[in-house]
């Protein structure tokens, strides 16, 4: 099993391209299943969750021609879903269980094709993660769905799903994914209220619309889909991943340093800026070749203040960033209270980043951690994906060495996570068995 040792101590200097966003690209090789013509993807960050999301699209019958960039960060995919009527429609378990975004393919196959049978995705390390919202809407939509033997079995009586004015009692990400997904080839119009506005459904919406599909409210909380007979295809390129920006800049405010992120967009990372600037650190949008860049300064040394956090849907503070942000309140002076709102057991590194030398007290949902605290290096345990890019971060401040192991985890969501810190100066090397 892989691991990785850092030397720690080195503030971090340089510049750094941001991938692809695995939560934007997840849903966006679901909806290819909708497309009537080949699909193609660019900017899939190359990530085992990309790769395991596009097996499940082949065990469904789909070709996918996929080629990786020059720096093998990134992949294009060409998807065709024209053979997936004959490949059975079942997501198997072996593919899902090892990622809950493959749920993210039953609304395009009931759409498309009226009939789904997609394993359980099961809980996982930081909650019971249900899939309710998604199956209610399905079924106001006319499908009749049963669980039987771990899989969600489903049908479309009447051939076609309809559409409806529906209000999750939830905001929901993926909810809200599938629900979008499965309303473009449904007959009528489809109302979503309460819809999750995070940055990744914008960019499923754009590329959905892009097929052909006519959605208004992109980027609101309520989303109107009129149904059509067919989409087409499409050549869409996912946006940056604000949260793999995010861990570089907490892993600058927590080493201390100057680095330029290339290809990110501000808007979407506003909450964490906001926050790291209240702490200290000091920001520079401007243009860039490929996009916006972002600079984030601050010194080896300059001292950080200890800044409160509660997780929200977007545009508040999102979950997947709570984790590396509690590595930098380790860093900061004073008392930092972090809530975690969306999920019931987000906490796990609280435990390794005590055998760090982190001063903190889990209670509930909430984290109360005391700084600053001086560092130093052992061996950790990831738990899950954000929980390991925290291990590192602090592996990045902590005096000496840090083994951080299990970092399959790490794997499933960020794209040469360690060869991007070694570009900007950090001591940190893969050893083991090679990637998963
Ligand atoms: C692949 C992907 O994009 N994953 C992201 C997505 O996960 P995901 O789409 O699974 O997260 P949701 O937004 O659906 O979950 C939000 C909350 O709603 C609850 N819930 C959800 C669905 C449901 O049917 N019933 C229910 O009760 C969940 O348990 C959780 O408490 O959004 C999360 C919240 O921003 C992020 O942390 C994940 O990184
Ligand atoms: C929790 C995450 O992903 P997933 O929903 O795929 O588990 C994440 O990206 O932080």
């Amino acid at each position: 099993m892989d691991r990785l040792v850092i030397q720690g101590g080195v503030p971090l200097q340089g510049r750094v391209a941001v991938s692809g966003a695995k939560n934007a690209a997840l849903p966006c090789i679901g909806a290819a299943l909708l497309g009537g013509d080949p699909v193609t993807l660019r900017h899939l960050p190359a990530v085992s969750d990309i790769r395991t999301m596009l097996r499940v699209l082949q065990a469904l019958g789909c070709t996918a021609e996929v080629t990786k960039d020059e720096e093998g960060f990134e992949l294009t995919a060409v998807v065709d879903a024209s053979g997936v009527a004959a490949g059975g429609l079942q997501a198997p378990y072996e593919l899902v269980k090892t990622m809950r975004a493959s749920i993210l393919v039953l609304g395009p196959l009931l759409a498309r094709y009226g009939k789904a049978s997609v394993s359980l995705p099961g809980g996982c390390a930081i909650g019971a993660r249900p899939v309710n919202l998604h199956l209610e809407a399905l079924e106001r939509m006319g499908a009749v769905i049963e669980i039987d033997k771990g899989y969600v079995e489903a049908h479309v009586p009447a051939g076609r799903l309809k559409g409806i004015d529906h209000t999750f009692e939830k905001v929901s990400v993926g909810a809200t994914e599938n629900i979008l997904m499965a309303a473009c080839l449904a007959t009528g119009t489809t109302i979503l209220r309460n819809a999750a506005m995070e940055p990744e459904i914008s960019d499923l919406a754009e590329m959905l619309v892009s097929m052909g599909a006519p959605i208004e409210g992109i980027g609101t909380s309520t989303l109107t889909i009129r149904g059509v007979d067919a989409l087409g295809g499409c050549d869409h390129g996912i946006i940056p991943d604000r949260i793999e920006a995010g861990t570089f800049l907490c892993a600058v405010a927590a080493a201390g340093g100057d680095v330029l992120l290339e290809r990110v967009e501000p808007a979407h990372l506003r909450s964490i800026t906001d926050l790291l600037e209240r702490c200290g650190c000091v920001f520079t949008e401007r243009e860039g070749q490929a996009g916006l860049n972002l600079r984030i300064q601050r010194e080896a040394g300059q001292k950080l203040h200890a800044k409160d956090v509660t997780t929200t849907p977007y545009p508040g503070f999102p979950t997947d960033l709570q984790a590396q942000v509690m590595a930098v309140m380790t860093q900061a002076t004073g008392i930092s209270v972090i809530r975690e709102t969306i999920f019931e057991n987000r906490f796990q590194h609280a435990m390794e980043l005590e055998r760090l030398g982190a001063n903190l007290r889990i209670d509930g949902g909430t984290a109360i951690v005391a700084g600053p605290s001086a560092l130093t290096g052992c061996t950790v345990m990831a738990t899950d994906l954000r929980a390991s890019a925290t291990l590192v971060i602090a592996g990045l401040v902590a005096k000496g060495e840090t083994t951080v192991d299990r970092i399959y985890h790490l794997d499933r969501g960020y794209s040469g996570l360690e060869q991007k810190l070694k570009g900007l100066g950090a001591r940190i090397e893969r050893v083991g068995g090679g990637k998963v």
